[in-house]
């Protein structure tokens, strides 16, 4: 399978280490995720494949689905870059549906730091490059003990 080429060197991560959330814990039975990190980047990576229960409209990815696992991936990046953070806005743009059984590839990263908030961008391509959808957040710093840490 031709994955994008930005996956090609990554080493796959297990988030189990943080959190057993219903996006990526083992109960998660709907959501087939595979998160990859990159040592020497502020990026945090996923590939994702929705199943058929995750449909809104028949076929369709639910909206909410695909802003769920975008909110982690973006969350995780500012964890695994020790600078845990809890989302305090958050937009996605949908540019097109989303069938499910279908993978596509998560790109994630840290645009800027201002105070403790951590501006959050992220993507969602196919193998070809083409866009599903993309986000935004600002993520809050916050002390480990608020988010169980
Ligand atoms: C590894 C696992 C990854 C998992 C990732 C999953 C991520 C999540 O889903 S987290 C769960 C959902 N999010 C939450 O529960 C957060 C709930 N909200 C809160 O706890 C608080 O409102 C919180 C922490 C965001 C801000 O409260 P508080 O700590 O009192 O900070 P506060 O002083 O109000 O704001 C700090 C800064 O953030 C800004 N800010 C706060 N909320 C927002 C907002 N909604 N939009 C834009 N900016 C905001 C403030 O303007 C302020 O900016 P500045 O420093 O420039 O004045």
């Amino acid at each position: 399978m031709k994955i994008p080429d930005e996956f090609q060197h990554l080493t796959p991560y297990n988030m189990n280490s943080y959190t057993d959330s219903f996006v990526s814990g083992k109960q998660q039975k709907y959501i087939e995720l595979q998160y990859y990190r990159d040592e020497n980047s502020l990026k945090f990576y996923a590939r994702v494949l929705f199943h058929v229960e995750t449909q809104g409209a028949p076929g369709i990815v639910h909206g909410g689905a695909i802003a769920s696992v975008l909110d982690e991936t973006m969350g995780a990046v500012s964890f695994l870059n020790k600078m845990p953070a809890v989302t305090a806005s958050l937009t996605v743009n949908y540019h097109r549906p989303l069938p499910v059984e279908k993978t596509v590839y998560i790109i994630t990263q840290v645009e800027k730091t201002e105070g403790r908030k951590i501006y959050i961008i992220g993507k969602m391509v196919d193998k070809n490059q083409r866009l599903f959808a993309d986000s935004k957040g600002i993520f809050v710093k916050v002390p480990n003990e608020r988010i169980g840490l």
